[in-house]
């Protein structure tokens, strides 16, 4: 180097020296001989103060090519770099888990939920609109007439105030950056957050929450911001690898790598790729989030499910781009007590372009579907969530610290719910019903829980909060328990028709508001370490790699760093003579020995460097066997995993099914007890109808036997009174008999039959009966002359008669008529008979219909005569008569028992006829009428010809 020039020399003595402490600067002991021409370490100089000479370096480096106001910040780092070993052993054991700030002896400091409000643009212009936004954060909403709160609740106008409402012209952007933008902001200062959306099917949940492909939502936009804030400080892939139990490890540089190798291999054997080219959410401008900090290195992990009638689904699992097919995953509660999805795929992120694929692989999976209220309408709740792994770099702000307890994580989900439904709305059937009532039900219990929780707060009651009944709150309870911002955007869609859905939301937004989250704690710095290390460390790198090149010649030194390395040697006198042999055997023999010091330190440094290749072979070897047997674990884990993943699957279906036959069974049961208690009810009311019946029955029963009891007595008095006027009646034809014998003598044998006939009676010694024939006698007025006439009937009459006239009333044959209480029951025009044949019915009562059941049933009645005319085959007038007696009814009705018939025919006297017995006569029509109708007993003699005889046919009914 003695013949160089002083910057060259400069140069290249500092790229040497550069190069090896860089190469070094991960390992803590650095070898005396690597520093050669650096100032001189302290004799007893510390393990930090070696871990300090780079920085040093870095320093000197630096000064060449930064502006010396950035050099504040490095000369500050070199200082206290020192520190570092000693303050970081201290805060090894400090927790880095945020925990609750407590204020106020006890009380935590919390923020409410911030509800905001997004007013979606009506579909058209024609529809009526049921809310005015009246302020910045105030809406009004009106009822339509049709509304059932306004007709069941009486419900007028209603003001509800948010944290912001967004008018229907409101921009994506503008959303974005009033709700999602702060919780950006925090995810990446280690915060916890969620925002979800809430609202009615179609009230434009979605597109607030992902957007349009020209026109993206909040999502894509989170990502853009992450992204591009973090672009320049993300750790390298799988420097933070998720444990699978919701926490993370840090690998080294080199595990890092070799998983990055092994992933290379993997790509190379196919390469998917989910990315939609219609969706150009990238492109978005997109402004950084200034406060990070710059000494830490971060890394994005992203998972997406989605809660499908009450089962999680990972929709980034390895499978078809499309499939269905997914196991259901189960909820967990990690070390920290905070729930995750089990088992879920968890995928790191490096830039925006590849965070989109993931989620439009999801998005692309997620159920969707056409129903009544919207075209695509989502059938479940989303959940996209953005965990955000950070940790310091160590103090030369190269690699991560590896110490687990400075990794801070800090998570954002953001969630599209699916929109409440009333069915009657939807018409949905079949298994759209079914997703609806899940949806409507997981809504519910959230409303449920906040409530609880809100109670608690107010009250501080500690009531059971039912995170579990369903899956989306049991994710959310996380937020709710722990600390973080929650944010909710309640859409609403202000036509009238949907007033009373949104109503409902409304009211559920005004009690989301009021329940607060504990405030999240700020990451404190990593204990000791300087500020900007980072940055130092890059400046570094740039200027290494500068000063190789040979624009580096120009650069201007600052050499007053590069000598102050330590003094010259001080120049040596000599004064004798001699001292010049001296001076070169002793040059001889010190060369000798300089020789012989480097060749010892030659061959030693082999020998070290031999030992060193084959300790690193063996170290390998041995890295490659554990490598074998962690890959092996690995496979076996998985393997167990996936096993463990299929039997909880399973153990879980089971438990469903046993939970739905349990439930099919209790409502059977419900079903057999409420049939029996029908059936026992019923059998009482039969029982006491029964009583009530057999009560009546038996009233009934004994007043038709009073009734027929009276009406027997009645009956065996009449007949009583009817036997006593007969036996009056017979002997007053005795006395009769007697005088008529006297007076005539010798009367024919036809007469005197007649005459005995119609005297005798049952109590008389003479007279037989022969059947058939009427079993009562004459009444007296009837054996008068034909001549006597009806008026003088009662009258006994003296006067002698031979023969059996024609209208002899003494004939008369009808005896069934005793001419008391007979209803005549005749056709109005009836041809006058004029005949002693015509029973006689005095004071009955003629009816020509029976309209009145008072005309038989009263207890004047007792016989009943039914008279018809007509024609016969001859064409003489045939008369029949139908004759019954009535009998009272246990019902108070009357009954007919027909008992007689008569039939009487009156033939034309100028009718010629050739048969026996047959009459021929000149006498008026009116008089043959009267005399044609002869009497014959049926039962005594046999019939005649047709023409002239009357004939009576009795049935006995009795
Ligand atoms: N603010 C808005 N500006 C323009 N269009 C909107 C707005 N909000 C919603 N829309 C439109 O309304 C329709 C329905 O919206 P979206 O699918 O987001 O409803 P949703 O609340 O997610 O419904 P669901 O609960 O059924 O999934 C979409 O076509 C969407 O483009």
């Amino acid at each position: 180097m003695g013949n160089l020039d002083g910057p060259e020399k400069l140069r290249r003595s500092l790229t040497l020296r550069i190069s090896t402490i860089y190469a070094r600067n991960t390992d803590s002991r650095l070898n005396r001989n690597d520093r050669r021409g650096f100032r001189p370490l302290p004799a007893k100089a510390q393990f930090h103060d070696l871990r300090s000479a780079p920085l040093r370096w870095s320093e000197m480096i630096c000064r060449f090519v930064v502006h010396s106001s950035e050099m504040r910040s490095v000369d500050s780092m070199v200082m206290s770099s020192l520190q570092l070993k000693l303050k970081s052993k201290t805060k090894l054991n400090e927790m880095r888990t945020p925990s609750r700030t407590k204020l106020n002896g006890g009380v935590y400091d919390r923020d409410p939920v911030q509800v905001y409000c997004r007013v979606r643009p009506m579909h058209s212009d024609t529809d009526v609109s049921c809310m005015k936004i009246i302020s910045a954060t105030t809406v009004l909403m009106t009822p339509s007439a049709t509304a059932i709160s306004h007709r069941n609740e009486n419900i007028k106008s209603m003001k509800y105030t948010f944290k912001e409402v967004f008018k229907p012209e409101t921009s994506q952007q503008e959303v974005f950056d009033k709700v999602a933008s702060p919780l950006v902001e925090g995810l990446l200062k280690g915060k916890n957050g969620l925002l979800f959306t809430y609202g009615v099917t179609g009230s434009g949940k979605t597109f607030t929450m992902t957007g349009e492909p020209q026109n993206c939502g909040i999502l894509p936009r989170c990502l853009n911001v992450i992204f591009k804030t973090i672009n320049d400080y993300q750790a390298h892939k799988y420097v933070f690898k998720p444990d699978k139990m919701n926490m993370f490890d840090i690998q080294t540089e080199a595990e890092a790598m070799l998983e990055r190798q092994q992933e290379l291999h993997k790509f190379k054997a196919g390469k998917k790729n989910n990315s939609n080219p219609d969706l150009a959410m990238s492109s978005v401008e997109v402004t950084k989030i200034d406060g990070i900090n710059e000494d830490h290195q971060y890394a994005v992990f992203v998972t997406y499910v989605e809660i499908y009638n009450n089962c999680v689904f990972d929709l980034l699992e390895d499978g078809p781009p499309v499939t269905r097919n997914f196991a259901t995953k189960m909820i967990r509660e990690d070390g920290a007590h905070k729930m995750y999805v089990h088992g879920v795929t968890e995928i790191e992120i490096k830039s925006a372009e590849e965070a989109f694929e993931a989620f439009y692989l999801g998005l692309k999976r997620k159920r969707m579907a056409h129903t009544t209220l919207n075209a695509e309408s989502s059938r479940s709740h989303s959940v996209f969530t953005i965990r955000l792994a950070q940790a310091p770099v160590d103090e030369i702000g190269e690699a991560v610290l590896q110490n687990k307890e400075y990794l801070t994580i800090s998570q954002l989900s953001l969630v599209d719910l699916a929109g409440s439904e009333r069915t009657n709305r939807t018409n949905n059937t079949g298994q759209r019903l079914r997703e609806a009532s899940n949806i409507n039900k997981s809504l519910m219990t959230l409303r449920t829980c906040l409530e609880a929780l809100r109670e608690n707060q107010i009250n501080g009651t500690k009531n059971m909060v039912p995170y579990r009944e369903s899956k989306i709150t049991h994710l959310f309870k996380n937020f709710f328990e722990g600390e973080g911002h929650v944010r909710m955007v309640v859409c609403v869609n202000p036509r009238a028709e949907d007033y009373d859905e949104n109503l409902q939301v409304m009211r559920f937004a005004e009690m989301a508001s009021e329940v607060e989250v504990a405030r999240p704690t700020p990451i404190e710095s990593a204990a000791g370490l300087t500020v900007g290390r980072r940055k130092a460390n890059r400046l570094f790198n740039t200027a290494r790699d500068n000063i190789n090149r040979a624009e580096a010649k120009d650069l201007e030194l600052d050499l007053g760093l590069v000598y102050s390395l330590g003094p010259d040697f001080p120049s040596l006198e000599l004064n004798s003579s001699q001292a010049a042999h001296i001076i070169k055997e002793l040059t001889a023999h010190l060369e000798m020995r300089i020789n012989r010091r480097e060749t010892l330190k030659r061959s030693k440094a082999l020998k070290a460097l031999l030992d060193l290749e084959k300790e690193s072979l063996e170290v390998r070897a041995e890295n490659a066997g554990l490598r074998g047997q962690l890959a092996t674990a690995e496979r076996r884990a998985r393997v167990l995993e996936e096993r463990l993943a299929t039997l909880e699957n399973s153990s879980l279906m089971q438990q469903r099914k046993l939970n739905e036959l349990t439930e099919y069974s209790l409502a059977l049961k419900r079903e057999l007890q409420e049939k029996e208690l029908l059936l026992s009810q019923n059998r009482l009311d039969k029982e006491k109808q029964k009583k009530i019946l057999t009560k009546k029955y038996n009233n009934k029963i004994a007043a038709e036997h009073e009734k027929a009891r009276e009406v027997l007595s009645q009956r065996e008095k009449l007949r009583n009174d009817i036997e006593d006027k007969e036996n009056r009646l017979r002997m007053i034809a005795e006395v009769l008999g007697k005088a008529e014998n006297k007076a005539i003598g010798a009367c024919d044998t036809a007469a005197q039959s007649t005459t005995r006939e119609a005297a005798a009676g049952p109590s008389g010694s003479t007279r037989e009966f022969t059947p058939g024939s009427t079993p009562r006698a004459l009444p007296a007025h009837l054996l008068t002359p034909f001549t006597s006439g009806p008026n003088n009937r009662d009258t006994p009459v003296t006067t002698s008669r031979r023969g059996i006239a024609v209208a002899n009333p003494r004939h008369r044959r009808s005896l069934s008529a005793d001419g008391r209480g007979w209803v005549e029951h005749a056709p109005p025009h009836l041809v006058p008979m004029g005949t002693v044949l015509k029973p006689s019915m005095h004071n009955s009562k003629f009816v020509n219909k029976l309209t009145s059941v008072k005309d038989i049933a009263n207890p004047k009645t007792s016989k009943y005569c039914l008279i018809s005319q007509e024609q016969d085959t001859d064409g003489e007038l045939e008369t029949k008569l139908y004759k019954g007696d009535v009998v009272p009814t246990c019902g108070g009705g009357a009954q007919v028992i027909f008992n007689d018939v008569e039939m009487l025919k009156q033939m034309s006297p100028n009718r010629v006829s050739g048969g026996p017995g047959a009459r021929t006569s000149s006498g008026g029509e009116a008089t043959c009428a009267r005399h044609s109708a002869k009497r014959r007993d049926t039962a005594g003699s046999p019939p005649r010809t047709p023409s002239n005889t009357s004939k009576k046919q009795r049935t006995d009914e009795d």
